[in-house]
């Protein structure tokens, strides 16, 4: 029977702009997200985050629900433009209030909080000039970061400077399905450099105010196969390699983009300068642990799209979730085992994973999502032979304590252990809260 280590942390996890609604209220700025879903078209089911879970006027009943779990940590965000209204200058007290309150009750709780300084809302002040492809948004959320670290320098358990930044880059600055939606790989490319020399200063930020805690920064990886063992299909895996994970792994952990995509980019007409001596410390110094994101592998063979020349595949044999994301656990196994081997991070957390699920009240009111236990304990299986052989993992985050906003997908997509029903706002524990429940008390899954 896999028991996890007496000391590994299980949370759950969420984010600001899709849980805490209230996108207006109490001196809070617009975000870039409110700007996206409020602009018609972006939005798959037409609903935005103005409400979603109302998690900011019922984050007590919220973490009611984390004790009830029994969860050692809980992960959240802060919502950037709820501190900083025009992203920086002007301090909103009553948007700190809402944290320290949340933190507070936490620490009643024993939940250690571990804060994502950077879940995608960016303030739209900042995006008005330039965005992340601004300096002066580097500048801005270095400040920010100092700011959090000096107003919670003893609370926090790990920070977290950016979730996610491919996605920000690519999916918002390249494929236009988030926020800002630009459709410009030159700016997905300046972008992704901007987040990281941020990062870079965030960390120098937080070693200078001496705060307590870890940090951190969490990158979606992803295995990617080839379809076939032909040389162009595994070239083709090798690009889109290159593209989800080594594009930011190789500058965090080695201190340089990775020599292939560079010439591979240049080759498609998009010339990155280099990066300074200066630029490759300050985003390659030592971190304490690495997030880790896992939900999915990719599938690729050679193909004629235009940048990557690939073509995805999805293995008829295999299940799918409501995302269309393809069920592979032994992936976690995987990117596990591989950055701990070809990256040697001091440590790492899942900081996410889980699964949509079409869930829905039965005629007594109860959700049986087997699916989604299923799920869970075959990554969590997945993840134990990782640890048995030796890989740094510390902790496991389940995504998502409660349904939630998902994004380009509004609120049809349910990753929640808590269901959510948005007429009433009524949460609704899904059988998968209660197993989860014995496997955070336990420390083992059977
Ligand atoms: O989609 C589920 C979650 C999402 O709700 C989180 O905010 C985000 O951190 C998150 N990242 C992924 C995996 N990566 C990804 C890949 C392509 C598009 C969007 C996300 C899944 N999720």
């Amino acid at each position: 029977m896999p028991y996890f280590p007496e000391d590994f942390i299980f949370g759950v996890a969420t984010a600001s702009y899709q849980i805490e609604g209230a996108w207006n209220e109490d001196g809070k700025g617009e975000s870039i997200w409110d700007r996206f879903a409020h602009t018609p078209g972006n939005i798959q089911d037409g609903t935005t985050g103005d409400v979603a879970c109302d998690h900011y006027h019922r984050f007590e009943e919220d973490v009611a629900l984390l004790k009830e779990l029994g969860v050692d940590a809980y992960r959240f965000s802060i919502s950037w433009p709820r501190i900083f209204p025009e992203g920086r200058g002007r301090v909103n007290e009553k948007g700190l209030d809402f944290y320290r309150s949340l933190t507070g009750k936490l620490q009643e709780a024993g939940i250690k909080p571990v804060v994502t300084l950077y879940h995608w809302d960016l303030p739209q002040k900042l995006q008005d000039k330039g965005g992340w492809e601004s300096q002066e948004t580097v500048e801005a959320f270095a400040e920010y970061a100092r700011f959090l670290f000096q107003s919670f320098a003893k609370e926090v358990f790990l920070w977290i400077t950016h979730n996610e930044p491919w996605v920000v880059s690519f999916v918002g600055h390249y494929e236009g399905r988030h926020a800002p939606g630009k459709r410009d790989f030159k700016s997905a490319l300046q972008v992704s450099r901007n987040l990281l020399l941020s990062h870079g200063l965030a960390v120098q930020a937080f070693r200078e105010e001496k705060t307590l805690g870890s940090i951190g920064i969490t990158l979606n990886l992803t295995p990617v196969h080839p379809f076939s063992d032909s040389e162009e299909d595994i070239l083709a895996a090798k690009r889109c390699d290159g593209y989800f994970n080594r594009w930011f792994l190789d500058p965090l952990f080695k201190g340089e983009f990775p020599e292939d995509m560079l010439l591979w980019y240049e080759k498609k007409g998009f010339a990155l300068p280099q990066l300074s001596e200066e630029e490759k410390s300050l985003i390659a110094q030592p971190i304490d642990f690495l997030g880790i994101n896992y939900y999915f592998r990719r599938v690729v063979g050679k193909g004629e799209g235009a940048i990557f020349e690939v073509e995805f595949f999805n293995p008829p044999q295999s299940e799918y979730t409501d995302m269309g994301w393809e069920i592979y656990p032994e992936g976690l196994y995987e990117i596990v085992k591989r950055v701990s081997e070809e990256y040697q991070p001091e440590d790492i957390y899942i900081t996410e994973n889980g699964i949509a699920l079409p869930d829905q009240p039965d005629s007594k009111g109860r959700i049986n999502d087997q699916k989604r236990i299923d799920y869970l304990r075959s990554h969590l299986l997945a993840l134990h032979r990782a640890v048995d052989e030796g890989c740094p993992v510390s902790g496991y985050f389940v995504w998502s304590l409660m349904d939630n906003f998902e994004w380009g997908f509004g609120l049809s997509k349910r990753f929640g252990l808590v269901y959510v029903d948005y007429t009433t706002l009524q949460r609704i524990k899904k059988a998968s809260f209660y197993w989860y429940q014995k496997v955070v008390k336990s420390k083992r899954v059977d």
